[in-house]
């Protein structure tokens, strides 16, 4: 049950059963901006139900822990879904775990354990204003392990208009690739500028000390869907 896989659109089933999800995120939680060398990840206090994910096809409310983005070395690809052979030029995961099973390792090792929401972003000339000050902030982690303070944020203003979405169960797309998520992946795109792509693009794999090597193409190519039925909120 790997992750990412390809969108078929037309493969996809509609199940009219799948309630609209929700999410409910206080601002305070939001701690901070960091590059670990592989994604820019903003982080959020998880240690207890204050920014929660709850409905569409979870049960429960499932706290956020943290949002990173996927991008490529140009605009043409660089999101790790791909919607009828669209390749958007970046996704954004904001990923949520189930307090069911105690703390986020416990949650890693159950097919309930997380879930996942998945935007696509593309590029055009009249970017998501909200997707400003989060990009802005990137200039204060461009290298490896760098850290940053990030408050007064509510990740929901990033949400499209349309609340359409996919589902399928999946993993994590980077290793150890636990088997554990619940994939909500939004049908809307958000617009990004191409500004906003090349600050994404001026993050370093590196640390402040050693070679510049760009931060780029942070994507899994597709893997099989082996069966695994994908769902539609919408006809
Ligand atoms: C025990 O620490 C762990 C265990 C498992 C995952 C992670 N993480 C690192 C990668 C990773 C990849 C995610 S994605 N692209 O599928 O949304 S989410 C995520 S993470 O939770 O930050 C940390
Ligand atoms: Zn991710």
């Amino acid at each position: 049950r790997q992750s990412p896989v390809e969108i078929r659109s037309e493969e996809a089933q509609h199940d009219p059963a799948l309630p609209p999800w929700f999410a409910s995120y206080d601002p305070g939680a939001a701690k901070s901006i960091l590059n670990n060398g592989r994604t820019c990840r903003v982080v959020f206090d998880d240690t207890f139900d204050r920014s929660v994910l709850r409905g569409g096809p979870v049960q429960g409310a499932y706290r956020l822990r943290q949002l990173h983005f996927h991008w490529g070395s140009s605009d043409d690809h660089g999101s790790e879904h791909i919607i009828d052979g669209v390749k958007h030029a970046a996704e954004l995961h904001m990923v949520h775990w189930n307090p069911k099973h105690g703390n986020f390792a416990g949650a890693l090792k159950q097919r309930d354990g997380v879930a996942v929401v998945g935007i696509f972003l593309q590029v055009g000339n009249t970017p998501k204003p909200e997707l400003k000050r989060i990009l802005e902030e990137i200039d204060t982690v461009k290298t490896k392990g760098k850290e940053a303070p990030f408050h007064h944020f509510d990740p929901s203003i990033l949400f499209p208009k349309s609340r359409d979405y996919w589902t399928y169960e999946g993993s994590f797309t980077t290793p150890p690739c636990e088997e554990c998520i619940t994939w909500i992946l939004l049908r809307e795109p958000i617009v990004v500028s191409p500004d906003q792509m090349a600050k994404l693009r001026s993050l370093s794999m590196n640390a402040e000390n050693e070679p510049f090597c760009p931060l780029v193409d942070n994507w899994r190519p597709p893997q099989p869907l082996k069966g695994r039925v994908l769902r539609a909120s919408f006809k």
